[in-house]
């Protein structure tokens, strides 16, 4: 497959979203105007979108919902469960471990760690915090999919090679800094600090 951008990727769970309200609310079709003015976006930014992934909808008569959000779930690689654990468990951390929204995508937090014996022992929302000195031989036979890392920016770097050294593959990284990761394993860094600035960007720009 050719490589897709992440904007692409991104509008991708938003047209996701806007296919299950269709079912939800019983609406069989749909077209690409009509995604694209719920999404945000331009009808031909969805066509081109979609079109990376194969043809879908027939002209004139729109895009089935049905088959276009089973098309966009298995793109997403939903039509599985994925496991997920949580390494800090501090504000984030136990907000994240909480959030029922994620086992209902199919993100099922098997383990949550921390270092504090203050921390470990406790339980958020029946998931028991451990000891991360035990995270790579439980990772060893949980076989974990996705880490959530929500500690504090230092150290993150040899928290990160845990986590790559125990194989998991796909990270999602809270704390601020540059981090290095090999080849074949994905990380994304989540910046709410940059979400703010592009919330900023539009109200000093909206009347240009
Ligand atoms: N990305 C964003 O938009 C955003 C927003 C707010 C905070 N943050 C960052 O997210 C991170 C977490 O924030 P928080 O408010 O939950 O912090 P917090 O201090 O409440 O929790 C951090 C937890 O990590 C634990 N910890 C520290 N080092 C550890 C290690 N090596 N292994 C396991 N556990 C360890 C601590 O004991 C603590 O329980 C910070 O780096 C913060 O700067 C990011």
């Amino acid at each position: 497959m050719k490589r897709i951008a992440e904007s692409t990727v991104r509008r991708l769970s938003v047209y996701m979203r806007y296919l299950e309200e269709l079912t939800a609310r019983g609406i069989a079709t749909t077209s690409s105007d009509e995604l694209a003015e719920h999404s945000g976006t331009t009808p031909a930014q969805v066509r081109k979108d979609l079109s990376f992934f194969g043809s879908f909808g027939k002209r004139g008569l729109g895009y089935s919902v049905h088959e276009l959000l089973d098309r966009i779930r298995r793109i997403l690689g939903l039509g599985r469960e994925w496991k997920v654990v949580i390494i800090g468990a501090g504000k984030i951390g136990s907000a994240l471990s909480t959030y029922r929204g994620f086992t209902t995508r199919g993100f099922c937090v098997v383990g949550v760690y921390d270092k504090d014996p203050q921390k470990i022992g406790r339980r958020w929302d029946g998931h028991l915090v451990r000891d991360v000195t035990v995270f790579e031989s439980d990772a060893a036979e949980l076989r974990p999919d996705i880490a959530v890392l929500a500690i504090p920016a230092e150290n993150v770097q040899s928290e990160v090679d845990r986590i790559v050294r125990a194989g998991i593959k796909a990270i999602l990284n809270f704390a601020p800094g540059r981090l290095q990761v090999p080849a074949g394993v994905t990380l994304k860094t989540v910046n709410m600090a940059m979400e703010l600035e592009g919330l900023s960007f539009a109200l000093t720009n909206r009347d240009a």
